[in-house]
């Protein structure tokens, strides 16, 4: 039996696909109870094996501590980086689950698109290929699976293009043109290559699917919502009603603080994530920090 936890757009896209390949063997939950197909309370939902944990990235350290997934194999597919212990998600699960029992899901994949049943290329990586290799089955045709080791490297990935993402939308919002936009995500990919190498994550991976194709999907599309946070931001919304009218999350946001903060405590040149976090933050103005970085 499998259960996703977190009903929100990603926990659903998942029942969704995994259901198609598992049939009956699979359920959801969600912190509040929700009237859709394969709804199980969050104990029930505990009783099975193999658990997704789809919700968002900062709400998991209270659920590690409230909830015993202690003996589960879990595949993580939540993308972020917890703000106030500046830990990546896989060092905060390692504190609560054996690391031969956990994988990471990574890759670019709006829900969206996930719940047509359109193609989609992801990543699983686990120090435990064998796990890896057992969560790849759940998955239908139409989804391909890579695996790979590099646990570190999934992890910044996902959550670095986040941020990403916001300063492209930036980008667009502020109307800098395709050009602007094409330096600010390849350079980008750079930040990210530089700040992933320094906790150890591989080059190759952030060349791949869960590196390059997760920033060109979400850095260059308005169904991403980090994008289209970036958007609001130059168009000069404030930043609370930007996130109550998206009504979803937008890891990005966090993910930046993160990011900035663990860039200053080790010294890791991160120009684009900086500027991110002085227009979020300190209420720097977005077109002085896109002219910052540009010119
Ligand atoms: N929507 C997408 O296309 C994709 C999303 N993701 C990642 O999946 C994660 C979840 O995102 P979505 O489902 O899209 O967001 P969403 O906003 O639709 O749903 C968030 C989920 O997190 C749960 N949640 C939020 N705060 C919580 C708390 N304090 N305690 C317990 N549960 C809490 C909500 O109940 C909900 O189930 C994020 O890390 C996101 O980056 C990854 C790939 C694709
Ligand atoms: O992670 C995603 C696609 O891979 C979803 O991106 P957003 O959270 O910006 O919508």
């Amino acid at each position: 039996m499998i259960s996703i936890i977190g009903a929100g757009s990603w926990g659903s896209a998942l029942y969704h696909a995994i259901k198609q390949k598992v049939e009956g063997e699979i359920v959801i939950t969600s912190r509040r109870r929700r009237n859709i197909e394969g709804f199980v309370d969050i104990e029930k939902a505990l009783e099975s094996e193999y658990i997704v944990i789809a919700i968002a990235a900062q709400a998991i350290k209270n659920f590690l501590k409230k909830y015993n997934l202690k003996d589960k194999k879990v595949l993580v597919a939540s993308k972020g980086i917890d703000k106030d212990e500046l830990k990546f998600l896989n060092e905060i699960f390692e504190e609560y689950v054996s690391i031969n029992d956990l994988a990471f899901l990574s890759g670019p994949s709006f829900a969206k698109e996930v719940k047509e049943n359109k193609p989609t290329a992801l990543v699983i990586a686990s120090k435990n290929m064998e796990l890896a290799k057992k969560f790849k089955t759940f998955f239908p045709k139409f989804i391909k699976i890579y695996i790979d080791d590099d646990v570190e490297g999934i992890e910044v990935a996902g959550a670095y293009k986040n941020v990403i993402a916001i300063a492209a939308g930036i980008c667009e919002g502020l109307n800098l043109g395709a050009n602007a936009k094409a330096a600010l995500i390849s350079r980008g990919l750079v930040e990210i290559d530089r700040f992933g190498e320094f906790f150890g994550a591989k080059k190759d991976t952030f060349l791949d699917v869960a590196g390059a194709g997760d920033l060109f999907l979400t850095a260059n599309s308005t169904m991403s919502r980090n994008y289209r946070v970036g958007i609001n931001l130059a168009k000069g919304k404030v930043l609370d009603d930007i996130l109550n009218e998206l009504g979803e999350v937008a890891e990005g946001v966090y993910t930046t603080e993160a990011i900035y903060k663990l860039s200053q405590k080790n010294n890791i040149y991160t120009p684009i994530a900086t500027e991110v976090y002085k227009i979020l933050y300190t209420g720097k103005k977005p077109v002085e920090s896109l002219r910052d970085l540009l010119i």
